[in-house]
């Protein structure tokens, strides 16, 4: 996994690159270019005009490439140069500037914008350091009134690499980050300038990581290959698991059912569900595939892994959910009514086993962890509770953040807005559930289950859009590993 490092310490992990490789600067910032325009020709058509606001530092730099490299593949290319004739300019963006084809029409900032269908912001990156001067204030503004899709480079400018944006900010609709996200791009409350967030590879060697330390790291499809465990043709039911999943009370046994079936289509080989004793009929009526048992306190040895938590319901729960606390053996995954009940009642986390994988979303974090006044406030907490507690959290949403007992705190790189249905997080509950019960380490089955659902999430998405529904997320699992190329 990479490490997300602070703003201010890109240009020495470039740097440290350059020593790796022998490479030069303007060879770093070319492959950043292309990175960029190729994500870019996969989603426009050529027939866009395109209008590029190019600043004087490495930001404007790629501007300035990416100009060059879309006219070669026929868009229709005009730029504005975001400095006047006096400021020095980078080493690397003076070279891009001089390589413009002499077909590109270049404006000042301050004269009348040329019209354009799509609006590349390349005016600061995250070399933006203290208040923005005044001018470029006016910059962004005058960015800012194009009629246009608007993409931003790196960073949305007049963003800082930490923190929540002010107003004086691009507001993109794409945001295309070079080698690793920003913090500040992955914090819900810079969406507004942010837009639809992609990362993308330029070609960093990893080896350049090694000498920064971060406990934020970025969790990518490479990354998940390694920690599955694979089957083999000697497999056997028992090598996949018999979990119990526990929830599905009265008016809610959509959820237990949604987590049943996203297990089963996880892989686990024998899945029970313990619900409410009103339920029974339907349960079983609902998941041909799965057991079921109705007994408040269950008999718990011979399981490998039990998910607690949805629709369960929180009346007249907390003794039992001590009880699962207490008695399993087994590794755990609490969600949703579990985690409120935690909630009500702080005293039930010192009985929470060590790397029991806890999955609240924004509301359920709060009222574990009381209310935070920003995301930044509720990372940092969440951070605190694993370390604390040896438990594994993951605070769902856009780029769900996996924070592990020894302080690394993890983004996820899958997922799409579509997911935002009811029954999602059932999904995933289901799916972490599963992976424990096949053997997965809890962080394998956390880092794993999280990447995939977010990848089952996208390919639903893709087919049914926003009429995606949690049980379209579930049919795509089985994809997910093959796209991976897991058996
Ligand atoms: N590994 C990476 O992430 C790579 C990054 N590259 C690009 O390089 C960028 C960073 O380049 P630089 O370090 O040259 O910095 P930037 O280009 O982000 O910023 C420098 C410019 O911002 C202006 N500026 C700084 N503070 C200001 C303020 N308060 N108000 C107004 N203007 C201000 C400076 O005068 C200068 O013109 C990245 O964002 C990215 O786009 C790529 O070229 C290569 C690889
Ligand atoms: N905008 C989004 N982008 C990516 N993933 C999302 C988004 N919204 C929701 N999700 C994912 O969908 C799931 C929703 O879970 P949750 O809120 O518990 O739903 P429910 O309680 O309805 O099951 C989480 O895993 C979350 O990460
Ligand atoms: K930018």
């Amino acid at each position: 996994m990479i490490k997300i490092l602070p703003g201010e310490k890109i240009s020495a992990l470039d740097k440290r690159h350059l020593e790796l490789t022998g490479q030069k600067g303007i060879e770093l910032m070319e492959q950043a270019a292309k990175a960029f325009s190729s994500w870019f020709c996969k989603n426009f058509d050529s027939k866009n005009s395109i209008i590029i606001w190019c600043g004087a530092g490495n930001n404007g730099g790629d501007g300035f490439a990416i100009a060059r490299i879309l006219k070669e593949k026929g868009f229709t290319v005009s730029l504005i140069e975001c400095f006047e004739p006096s400021d020095n300019l980078s080493t690397d963006c003076e070279i891009n500037r001089n390589r413009i084809l002499e077909s590109i029409r270049s404006s000042k900032w301050r004269g009348q914008i040329p019209e354009s269908s799509i609006a590349i912001d390349a005016f600061l990156g995250v070399g933006l350091k203290g208040t923005l001067r005044n001018e470029a204030r006016d910059k962004i503004k005058a960015f800012n009134s194009q009629e246009a899709i608007k993409v931003s480079v790196d960073i949305p400018s007049g963003l800082k690499a930490e923190g929540v944006a002010g107003s004086d900010v691009v507001l993109s609709d794409y945001t295309i980050s070079f080698a690793q996200p920003k913090l500040s791009l992955l914090l819900p409350e810079n969406e507004f300038c942010v837009g639809d967030l992609k990362v993308l590879d330029i070609g960093i060697d990893s080896r350049s990581y090694h000498d920064f330390q971060s406990d934020f790291y970025f969790l990518q499809k490479q990354d998940v290959k390694t920690r599955h465990k694979l089957f083999h043709r000697f497999s056997h039911k028992g090598d996949f698991g018999k979990i119990m999943l526990v929830g599905g009370g009265a008016g809610k046994v959509g959820a237990i059912l949604l987590s049943g079936e996203s297990a089963l289509r996880t892989g686990s080989g024998l899945v029970f569900l313990n619900v409410n004793s009103s339920e029974i009929l339907i349960t079983q009526i609902g998941l041909r595939e799965a057991m079921t048992s109705i007994e408040k306190f269950p008999r718990l040895d011979g399981f490998d892994a039990i998910g607690i938590g949805p629709g369960w319901g929180m009346g007249n729960r907390e003794e039992q959910l001590e009880y699962f606390l207490n008695m399993a053996k087994c590794p755990l995954v609490l969600d949703a009514d579990a985690l409120n009940l935690i909630g009500e009642n702080p005293a039930l986390w010192n009985l929470i086993p060590v790397k029991t994988i806890l999955t609240p979303h924004l509301k359920e974090f709060d009222r574990l962890a009381g209310e935070s006044s920003d995301q930044l406030e509720r990372w940092a907490k969440a951070k605190e509770l694993a370390v604390k507690f040896k438990a594994i959290i993951v605070l769902k949403g856009a780029n769900s953040l996996i924070s592990l007992p020894d302080g690394r705190q993890v983004f996820n790189s899958s997922g799409t807005q579509f997911m935002a249905t009811a029954g999602a997080g059932d999904v995933l509950t289901g799916m972490l559930t599963s992976l424990l019960g096949q053997g997965y380490s809890p962080e394998n089955a956390a880092l794993c289950g999280v990447f995939h659902h977010g990848l089952a999430g996208e390919l639903a998405g893709k087919r049914f859009g926003r009429g995606t529904i949690a049980r379209d997320i579930i049919k795509a699992i089985p994809m997910t590993f093959s796209e991976l190329g897991i058996s």
